[in-house]
This record gives C-alpha cells, sequence and structure tokens, in this order.
C-alpha cells in the first residue's frame, strides 16, 4: 500500500502556481527523498500533505485517506524547518503535550517520553526548559515529538541543518531504524550526500513540477561524470572533447595544469579522452571517472536554467 498518493496536485498563491501539477507515490515503510531548489515548492507539497494547507486542485491521499482526517493525523508525525517551541516548557513538558495531543493515554506517554528521550540524544537532559537548550538539543526534541506516538509516516524538513557531524549520523541512524520498524519516512533536505546514503527513493521538484523521481539505482544509471587533469590546453582539445561528452567545468586557474569535468553518456567513452589529449600534444596527469551521485544529478535536471548560484547554494547547502 501507499502512504502518500498524490494526482496532478496544486497550490495557487496570488495567481502563480507554487506546486503545479505534482503527482508521486510513497510506498510503506519507504525512505522518500523530496529534493529542489530553494522555493520550488517543497514546504507547500508537504504542509498539503500533512492537511496544513488546502490544495487549489488535485488529489491527495494520506495513509488510505484524506490528510484531515484526524484518524490519519495521529498516526503522522511532523518535524518543521522552523521549529519553534514553548521555551518556558521543559523537554518532558513538552512531549506529555504532545503525547495528550497525539491521544496517547497517561501511561504511554510515561513509557515513551524517556524512551525517545534516549533515541534522540538527550537522555538525562528531559527536565531541562528548551529556552535552555541549544538549536541542535532543539532540533533533536522537535524529532522525539515527531515520533512519540508511533507514526505510521513521519516528515523531516532539513532535519540535521542544526546539528553537528555525529548528530547527522544519530539522524541518518534513526530514519534507518523506522524503516525497519515499517515506518515511512517523507525527507526535505538539501544535504545530499545524507539523502543518498538513507534514501530508498528520490523525486526531484522544481517550479512545483517532479522532473524526475525514482530509486536509488535508477536515478545513478545516466551521466558518468570525468575529471581530467591535463598540461595545458593546446587549440582544439576542448572541441575534441566536447564531441565525447558535456564539458561541464573547465578550470585553467593553475598555470602547472588545466582541469575539466567532462559528462559522458557511455562508459566506453572514456579511453577515447585520453586519445584526444594525447594526440592534441598535451600531457594526461589524471582521467578520473566518478559515480554519479544526486548532487551531480541535481544539478544537471535543475541546475541548467534558472538561478545557478541558489541552486548551487541549495546544493551544497
Ligand atoms: N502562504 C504563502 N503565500 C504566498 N506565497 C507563498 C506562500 N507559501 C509559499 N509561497 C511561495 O511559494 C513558493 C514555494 O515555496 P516553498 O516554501 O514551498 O518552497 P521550498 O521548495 O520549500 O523552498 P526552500 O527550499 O527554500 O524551503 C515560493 O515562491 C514562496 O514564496
Amino acid at each position: 500500500m501507499n502512504v502518500i498518493e498524490t494526482q496532478e496536485l496544486r497550490k495557487v498563491y496570488r495567481g502563480r502556481a507554487v506546486v503545479d501539477g505534482l503527482t508521486l507515490n510513497v510506498g510503506a515503510g519507504e525512505v522518500f527523498g523530496f529534493l529542489g531548489p530553494n522555493g520550488a515548492g517543497k514546504s507547500t507539497t508537504v504542509k498539503m500533505l500533512l492537511g496544513l494547507v488546502l490544495p487549489s486542485s488535485g488529489q491527495v491521499s494520506v495513509l488510505g485517506s484524506s490528510p484531515a482526517d484526524p484518524v490519519v493525523r495521529a498516526r503522522l508525525g511532523f518535524l518543521p524547518e522552523q521549529f519553534r517551541f514553548q521555551t518556558w516548557m521543559t523537554a518532558e513538558e513538552f512531549l506529555n503535550f504532545h503525547g495528550r495531543l497525539a491521544g496517547l493515554s497517561a501511561s504511554e506517554i510515561r513509557a515513551r517520553v524517556p524512551q525517545v528521550l534516549e533515541t534522540v540524544g538527550l537522555g538525562g537532559r528531559g527536565r531541562e526548559v528548551l529556552g535552555g537548550y541549544s538549536k541542535g538539543m532543539l532540533q533533536r526534541a522537535g524529532l522525539a515529538g515527531a515520533i512519540l506516538a508511533r507514526p505510521r509516516l513521519v516528515f523531516l524538513d532539513e532535519p540535521t541543518s542544526a546539528l553537528d557531524p555525529i548528530g547527522r549520523v544519530e539522524v541518518r541512524e534513526i530514519i534507518e531504524a523506522l524503516r525497519a520498524q515499517g515506518v515511512a519516512v517523507f525527507l526535505n533536505s538539501h544535504l545530499l550526500s545524507e539523502v543518498e546514503q538513507v534514501c530508498d527513493r528520490v523525486a526531484f521538484v522544481k517550479q512545483g513540477r517532479v522532473l524526475r523521481q525514482g530509486s536509488m539505482r535508477e536515478l545513478m544509471g545516466g551521466v558518468i561524470p570525468v575529471d581530467v587533469r591535463v598540461s595545458h590546453l593546446p587549440p582544439g582539445l576542448l572541441d575534441t572533447l566536447a564531441r565525447l561528452g558535456r564539458i561541464e567545468r573547465t578550470d585553467t586557474q593553475n598555470p602547472a595544469h588545466a582541469d575539466l569535468e567532462l559528462w559522458l553518456d557511455r562508459e566506453e567513452d572514456i579511453p577515447a579522452i585520453a586519445q584526444a589529449v594525447l594526440g592534441s600534444g598535451a600531457q594526461l596527469y589524471a582521467l578520473t571517472p566518478r559515480r554519479a551521485d544526486l548532487e551531480t544529478l541535481f544539478l544537471e535536471l535543475v541546475g541548467h536554467s534558472g538561478d545557478a548560484a541558489q541552486v548551487q547554494e541549495a546544493a551544497h547547502a
């Protein structure tokens, strides 16, 4: 069963479609990465999936029903990107409050709160007020709130933005543990290397539309980026290389050598790069095919029209 199904979902703000015919499916127990540049409509989509924003048109089904259904909502977890908590509450009070809102019994709350605090790395810190928490601790507290009521589907919007590298690994482990329990995770993140490690499937969105979606394996099948280092660039070499693939980057800053990045469609073209370089009279210092990664794919899909600086920022944030 799919835990999320949308058909031609649209949201129009002031005459502008910010989500524009978005169709996607997320399966039970799947970790799904939802990626796109700033302003692509990701948060608006998440809000529609949570029933917080009404679609202008299209269909949305979450856990087999409408996200406005209170029974569905009780089975959803959500960590928003901009988390703001009641600073006067302790973490335990905050979680008790959320547990009551989610319909947990008093005994469930008593058992569950220390468990989730432990899971997110806040064991022993539950009696401190949230006002005294660091940003990373607040994000951990928010994550504890999102998984408290044993949801079937958890939305995590940039869940590691405030965390140090250890915290990021811990969150990845939490996501993997959720998947092992059959809980689906809908992950919004600009940290593509993280997404790559944890997601089963990914959708790239731009201007409110899905550009491509698929498993990591399906998505990775495309281009082969190749790094090339040569002594210099004799006339004509770039033209020859451009016939083999797309020249993505040329760096001639260093007088000792020039660096190029070429995107090939076929592995069989790699030897032809060496022949082209040597035939031009340049020396070949390095020829390194890389496994296509999500960042490469992201830049390929969304980075070549629109604001390149913004896309770069999104990809490297
Ligand atoms: N309540 C609103 N009223 C008017 N415009 C809105 C509203 N909410 C979002 N938008 C606009 O919709 C577009 C998509 O915004 P959204 O927050 O969904 O993008 P995003 O993909 O989550 O971006 P980011 O990666 O920067 O968080 C933006 O241009 C934004 O200004």
